[in-house]
């Protein structure tokens, strides 16, 4: 902190401070804001590049508009770092994702600057547009609404959704395409090449100086003057570029490409364009990482970094050291791989998370059978429902959270079809630091009541393994497998491959006076709470469950003859979830037990370690062990 002695932005307590400078400060502002966001989430991990990429950005846009009455929306929210720092929070910046910390997205409960609560991609537009439209029938006609979306959020559907209403809807918002030409990975698709294809264009980009020079000028006019300039300067732009421009076709007024890295220039395009009525696009070219040599180099790493030297850039996560268990995403990447060259039907999907999913495994040795889709999971189940139907086996590896998107698309055109489509979720559970936009524990629940799906949540990576195999072999049908975020508990984990019988659990520890049911890996963590009961002197009995759906129903008829005290856990919602089956089975055969389910609670759930949040809802080892250590004393 006292780096920041005499610095500008310390003098930045809220926007209002900022735009007290000139604009000829406003560089100086940006170092110092990039430099702190370095120093920071260097030593407290969380989403780095994009932030570096839209500090002049940022800057620009809190000094352009009058924040918090006019009103900006990001897209995603994770490269909002420097706009909370410039919100008031740049005290707490140090608390960023930890537990009881703010959150590292926008958050309304958080902050009256953070207009709207976001986490997933594309949703910006579409929240723009609705509150331009609260802001006319409000009658506040000056208020202003810009969405900031990157070029990756922009390939995703409800984007486009957006825009479609947008171009029609006349109301004032202002669209920043924030174009770095990445996603996590290097963005992909006809958008992106489109993209990438106008701001590389000579006769465009010159076109469009001519009509920024003309814009520039247009401070000094009066405002009938300035009417009739915008009007003709407008009218010149659609006719020469509407046959051209994507946007201008589809009735949003287009400006740019601009260097995004220029914040004196940008800040006074930002002026203009906040007088110019209706919905128009202002596309900003950055580069994502910008100002740190690593994260310019290595964009898809520095993404999300980790730990890491803010000097040297040097990253100090490393993920695999030796006898420590794989990360399960890296099992499913390489199992594939060794399905995919066993069973030449199968293909893998993924909706712009190559690295996060370790699908880029496939897509290096089989780019023609591995496809990134974009940020676009509903296409991508669909798509794979078109593969399936012509005799492919997709894995479609989404994670849990962003799987939601695609609810129907699972219903409607895989289960009722009845495809033999591979749903791999990945992050399933409490995802830890992400927070509540990101945990993945809805799935189980709202995988298990579709018809013909077999829902099943491995508890090691072997069985991940297993599953996987079990899943692409004949006549199967939808089949979802969901794994947690992280690694397990597996290092061996590379062994020949074994068919599960479906619907069928496995019993770790047999007993008498209690029973504890549990599904994917909160039987690695009931393991060792049983096995702290046995040495208490308890007799209790363990079963990994591994199917939601079918249920063991053979098991759990033995279960209940044999239990009146029965304990589920799952790392999921409790609403509906495996311990809801559970109760439902025990009532549709009229059993009688005290059947405790230990999982999420019915409210969102915040940010923190996994395992600060798993201890919160009480399913951590000790928690376990205390209930089932209330159970049998009662
Ligand atoms: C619906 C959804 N799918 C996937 C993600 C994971 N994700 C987070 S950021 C990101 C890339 C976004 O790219 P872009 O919008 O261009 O932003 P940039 O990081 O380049 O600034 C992805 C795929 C997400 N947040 N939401
Ligand atoms: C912002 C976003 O949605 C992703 O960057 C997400 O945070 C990735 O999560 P993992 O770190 O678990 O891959
Ligand atoms: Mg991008």
């Amino acid at each position: 902190m006292e780096e920041l002695e005499g610095s500008l932005l310390k003098k930045i307590n809220e926007p209002a401070d900022l735009r007290k400078l000139n604009l000829d400060d406003l560089p100086v502002v940006c170092d110092e804001l990039r430099q702190f966001i370095i120093d920071e989430v260097s030593s407290n991990p969380g989403h780095f590049g994009a932030s570096l990429g839209v500090v002049e950005l940022t800057v620009a846009l809190h000094y352009a508009y009058k924040t918090p009455y006019d009103l900006l929306i990001w897209d995603v929210g994770h490269q909002a770092y420097g706009h909370k720092i410039l919100t008031g929070r740049r005290e707490q910046f140090h608390t960023n994702r930890k537990y009881h910390g703010i959150s590292g997205f926008p958050k309304p409960s958080e902050s009256i600057y953070d207009t709207f609560g976001v986490g997933h991609a594309s949703t910006s537009i579409s929240a723009a547009l609705g509150m331009a439209v609260a802001a006319d029938l409000k009658k506040q006609r000056d208020q202003k609404i810009v969405a900031v979306i990157g070029d990756g959020s922009m390939t995703g559907g409800m984007a486009f959704e957006g825009l479609n209403n947008a171009a029609v809807n006349n109301s004032n918002v202002l669209i920043i395409l924030n174009d770095n030409n990445m996603a996590i990975d290097p963005n992909v698709g006809g958008v992106s090449n489109y993209l990438l294809n106008i701001s590389k264009s000579k006769s465009y980009n010159k076109l469009k100086r001519k009509i920024w020079n003309g814009l520039g000028k247009l401070n000094g006019l009066g405002p009938r003057a300035r009417r009739l300039v915008q009007n003709t300067e407008g009218a010149l732009k659609s006719a020469l570029l509407k046959e051209s421009n994507l946007f201008e076709s589809l009735g949003i007024r287009y400006f740019g490409p601009v260097d995004g890295h220029d914040v004196k220039y940008l800040a006074n395009v930002l002026r203009d364009l906040r007088d110019i009525p209706g919905p128009k696009l202002l596309h900003v070219i950055t580069k994502k990482g910008k100002g740190f040599k690593q994260a310019e180099l290595f964009q898809t790493e520095f993404h999300a970094p980790g730990k890491f030297d803010k000097v040297t850039g040097e990253l100090f996560d490393c993920e695999c050291a030796m006898n420590k268990p794989p990360k399960f995403q890296n099992v499913f990447g390489n199992t594939l791989v060794e399905l995919a060259e066993m069973n030449e039907r199968i293909v893998g999907v993924t909706p712009a998370m190559p690295t996060g999913s370790s699908l880029n495994i496939m897509m290096e040795k089989m780019p023609h059978r591995a496809f990134d889709v974009g940020i676009a999971e509903q296409h991508a189940v669909t798509f794979s429902a078109g593969m399936a139907i012509q005799g492919l086996i997709p894995f479609c590896n989404i994670y849990s959270t962003f799987m939601q998107r695609s609810y129907d698309q699972v219903i409607h055109d895989v289960a009722i079809q009845n495809l033999q489509v591979v749903f791999c979720l990945d992050r399933g559970g409490l995802v830890g630091a992400d927070g509540s936009t990101h945990h993945g524990v809805f799935d189980l629940a709202y995988m298990r009541h579709i018809p013909n799906m077999i829902v099943t949540a491995p508890m090691d990576e072997i069985e991940l393994r297993n599953m996987m195999f079990t899943a692409q072999q004949e006549n199967r049908g939808p089949f979802s497998i969901r794994y947690p975020r992280g690694c397990g508990c597996q290092v061996s984990w590379k062994q020949s491959f074994e068919s599960i019988p479906i619907g069928k659990a496995r019993v770790l520890t047999d007993g008498n006076e209690l029973a504890i049911l549990t599904i994917g890996t909160t039987g690695i963590t009931a393991a060792r709470a049983v096995k702290a009961l046995i040495k208490d002197g308890h007799s209790v009995a363990h079963y990994d469950m591994r199917f939601v759906k079918p249920l063991d129903q053979e098991l759990l008829h033995q279960v209940f003859a044999r239990f009146n005290k029965i304990i589920t856990v799952e790392d999921g919602v409790i609403q509906g979830g495996f311990g809801s089956a559970v109760v439902e089975f025990m009532s549709d055969h009229q059993y009688s037990a005290n059947v405790v389910r230990m999982g999420v609670p019915d409210r969102f759930v915040e940010h923190g370690t996994q395992e600060e949040l798993i201890r919160e809802c009480g399913y951590d080892q000790k928690g376990i062990y205390q209930m089932a250590l209330h159970l049998l004393e009662s």
